[in-house]
């Protein structure tokens, strides 16, 4: 499934009608057709149900809604925000057909205490007000009108997008606080992107039948991680492996005040698949960590002041007999930029987080993929984007797919830019929007197994790609697993690793 901007839908749709000539009244119909069909299953008989309309498709949208429920004999008021006027096009079009039906609406324009009034007694608000066609600021009274419904605090469902938010996610966020919003046959950017993504409330995709053909000719390059890609991707494991053949994975973190990081990504690495595992860690901290990984082997180092020491690795290893390395969970700063910087010439795959992302902040040039012949992937969650790129988080937050594209096309490395929709660049610029997980990984060590997970999973797989989006998926879906049994509070990494081979069983059947 793809995930576009506004601008990008507006071309499919443009395609869809003079290419392949299904007509824009057609799937205006469509959308309404397939939104009522979702509402009447979602519906109790006696719902007392307000439709809000405005100028554009989006209102054109709520009149074939509102006429469907209508005929369906629901209790339905109808309230268009502009003047008669000022309804164009398409939706015009709807609005005759609805009103040769021998339906009628209310006018908002001098009836602001009655719609209020119908508002109060409503149980759902439908909300056709403004779709993918905004511009600009806000304009009055459509500001008064989504105030109003979002004070009303009723079950809001919203078509499209909600009302008001900037499609590309691009600007402060005002707009409709949807309890559940049906986007019409591709997701927007921004129900991904903060702070639109929180007007959304639960998002659900409802397909109004515009051809896949009409993506491929706007060149969408982003999609939408899902439970098929994941099923169709995860690699089997051959019948004569080994554990060498299995990958051979180097994991290097941890230090005296964060040993469990250690512990956490190495195991992770292996329940993810890796066939060995070795995990170069300060000699001061191998008796706890050894005895909470008991698969691991150890490369151990002299160590200064509680981390490795920046004297101690380049001679103590040779990363040529590994697949792959991880670098960076608790790692510390402070010495270990040396043995950072060791990895650099390594011809194999690298994964850079936490400490390490502070180190690559130092030397980016150096990483950059012509300078290296192995891959290098980092994870970086939006703070340690924010030092990476020198923009605030919140710049971050609000131009997530901008900011990893840029990023990993100008170092030519593949992103893993975490957050509750984690979205995965490759150095072409290609992404994949993930939307597993929930609040339970919002804590410490969730980000280490996820680290041993992509590690383990880019191991198996022959894509990078496909390694990180099922990497990203499966640490989501688990942490949903858990939730059939737990509090979001109650979650640690442990748990997730524990739950990781039940949810990685089924996620392949
Ligand atoms: N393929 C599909 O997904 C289909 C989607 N459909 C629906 O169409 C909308 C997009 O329709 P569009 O007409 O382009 O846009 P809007 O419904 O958002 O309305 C635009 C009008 O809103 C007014 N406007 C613009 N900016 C603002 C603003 N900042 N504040 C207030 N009002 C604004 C303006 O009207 P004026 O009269 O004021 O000029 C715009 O003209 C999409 O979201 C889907 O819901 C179709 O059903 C077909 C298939
Ligand atoms: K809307």
């Amino acid at each position: 499934m793809y995930v576009v901007t506004g601008g990008e839908m507006h071309q499919i749709d443009r395609y869809t009608m003079e290419q392949i000539g299904l007509s824009e009244e057609m799937l205006m119909e469509n959308a309404g057709q397939v939104f009522k069909e979702k509402l009447l299953s979602l519906i109790q008989a006696n719902e007392k149900i307000i439709v809000f309309i405005g100028a554009g498709n989006n209102g054109g949208d709520g009149f074939v809604i509102s006429r469907l429920l209508l005929e369906r004999g629901c209790d339905v008021k109808v309230w268009v925000i502009p003047s008669e006027n000022r309804i164009r096009g398409t939706a015009c079009k709807h609005k005759d057909i609805y009103k040769k039906c021998g339906y009628s609406f209310q006018h908002w324009q001098g009836k602001e205490g009655l719609a209020e009034k119908d508002l109060s007694k409503a149980t759902l608000v439908v909300d056709a007000l403004l779709g993918t066609g905004i511009e600009g600021p806000l304009k009055e009274p459509y500001g008064e009108v989504i105030s109003l419904i979002n004070s009303a605090k009723k079950r809001v469902i919203s078509v499209d997008i909600p009302s008001g938010i900037p499609n590309g996610g691009d600007e402060e966020s005002r707009g409709i606080l949807a309890s559940e919003t049906y986007t019409l046959q591709a997701p927007k950017l921004s129900a991904f992107t903060f702070p639109s993504a929180e007007n959304y409330g639960q998002l659900h995709v409802l397909d109004i039948g515009i051809p896949s053909r009409s993506f491929q000719k706007a060149g969408i390059k982003r999609e939408l991680i899902t439970a098929h890609t994941v099923k169709d991707t995860l690699p089997v494991r051959e019948m004569n492996s080994h554990k060498g053949k299995a990958g051979k994975a180097l994991v290097i973190a941890g230090s005296e005040s964060m040993p469990g990081a250690a512990v956490l990504t190495a195991n992770a690495c292996l329940r993810a698949g890796a066939g060995l595992l070795s995990l170069a860690i300060p000699q001061s901290i191998q008796t706890i960590v050894a005895s909470q990984s008991t698969e691991s082997t150890f490369i151990v180092l002299e160590n200064t002041k509680g981390s490795i020491s920046p004297n101690a690795f380049s001679d103590a290893i040779s990363f040529n007999n590994f697949h792959g390395v991880a670098i960076g969970p608790g790692l510390g700063r402070a010495n270990s930029y040396p043995l950072f910087k060791t990895l650099q010439p390594y011809s194999g795959l690298v994964v850079i987080d936490a400490d390490g992302l502070y180190h690559l902040s130092q030397e980016l040039p150096l990483w950059r993929s012509e300078q290296r012949q192995g891959a290098t992937i980092i994870t970086p969650h939006p703070g340690e984007m924010a030092m990476l790129t020198a923009l605030s988080v919140a710049e971050v937050e609000q131009n997530r797919f901008e900011v990893s594209k840029s990023f990993a096309k100008t170092y030519q490395m593949y992103v893993v830019l975490k957050g509750p929709y984690t979205i995965i660049t490759t150095p072409e610029g290609h992404q994949y929007v993930n939307t597993t997980g929930n609040a339970s990984l919002a804590k410490g060590g969730s980000g280490d197994v996820l680290t041993g997970i992509i590690l383990g999973f880019l191991l198996q797989h022959k894509s990078i790609q496909d390694a990180l989006c099922n990497a990203v998926y499966v640490h989501g879906i688990t942490a949903d697993r858990l939730m059939e049994n737990l509090d979001t509070f109650s979650v640690v990494a442990t748990d997730l690793i524990d739950t990781l081979p039940i949810v990685l069983r089924s996620a392949r059947y």
